[in-house]
């Protein structure tokens, strides 16, 4: 199984073009205002257009109303949306109901016990998304480049269908694709020379990890 590698928070046609080049299969694009990150939906949209149908189309929102959604996905026509703040169960059954797409379902990540917030969202989320705990004064759910106890992954149910994310760089993938054996890994500000701004070397250099990371898998895979 190939494992699912999506870039967040784009915001130029450099960025997007070059994910995808690379091989993402997911890319993100941050409705939040207070992030660096932050991207209108018509912009979004147009940047979207150039790829569409070879990749994957997430948008990510925090707690947004319907109005907001909904020119979300007027705009943008998501494949996924990512609800990345306290959605309840209910609100994430109407957001899949009104919109008919599927949902990952953000969660942060401190202590064993966080894990067990995803109960009352299996069957409901289509996926899972782990992050860090934002670093204490942070305005931003996610997007802060820390990572959590990627050991913690351990406790999850083998079925549980989830992206890894936070602080996720280069320097760090193999180790926590080696620890996780994640299904799907997701990074954003390890990728980024400045907060908002990808480094298009930076990319490369992730998924050259990735791909590294996944080559010792194989070959673990085979016993040899
Ligand atoms: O990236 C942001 O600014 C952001 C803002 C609001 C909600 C989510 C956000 N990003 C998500 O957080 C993860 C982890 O980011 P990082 O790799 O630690 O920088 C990212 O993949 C986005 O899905």
């Amino acid at each position: 199984m190939k494992r699912d590698i999506k870039i967040c928070g784009l915001k130029t046609e450099e960025a997007v073009d070059k994910a995808v080049a690379l091989g993402a299969s997911h890319i993100g694009f941050i409705f939040f205002p207070k992030s660096p990150r932050n991207i209108e939906p018509s912009d979004a949209g147009r940047l979207a257009d150039r790829v569409r149908g070879r990749v994957k189309i997430v948008a990510v929102t925090v707690d947004a109303d319907s109005d907001t959604l909904d020119e979300i996905v007027d705009q943008l026509s998501p494949d996924i949306l990512q609800l990345h703040g306290k959605e309840s169960p209910e609100r994430v059954l109407t957001v899949k109901a009104v919109y008919g797409l599927p949902v990952i379902k953000a969660f942060s990540v401190r202590e064993a016990d966080d894990l067990k917030k995803i109960d009352p969202y299996i069957g409901i989320a289509d996926r899972f998304l782990f992050d860090a705990k934002p670093p204490a004064g942070s305005e931003l759910p996610g997007g802060n480049g820390v990572s959590f106890d990627w050991k913690l992954m351990h406790l999850l149910d083998g079925s549980v269908d989830y992206m890894l994310s936070g602080g996720l760089n280069k320097d760090n993938l193999a180790e926590a694709i080696q620890l996780t054996g994640a299904p799907g890994i997701d990074t954003s500000s390890g990728v980024e020379s400045a907060p908002g701004v990808k480094d298009l070397g930076l990319m490369e250099a992730f998924f050259e990890a990735a791909n590294k990371a996944d080559d010792k898998t194989a070959v673990a895979g085979r016993g040899n």
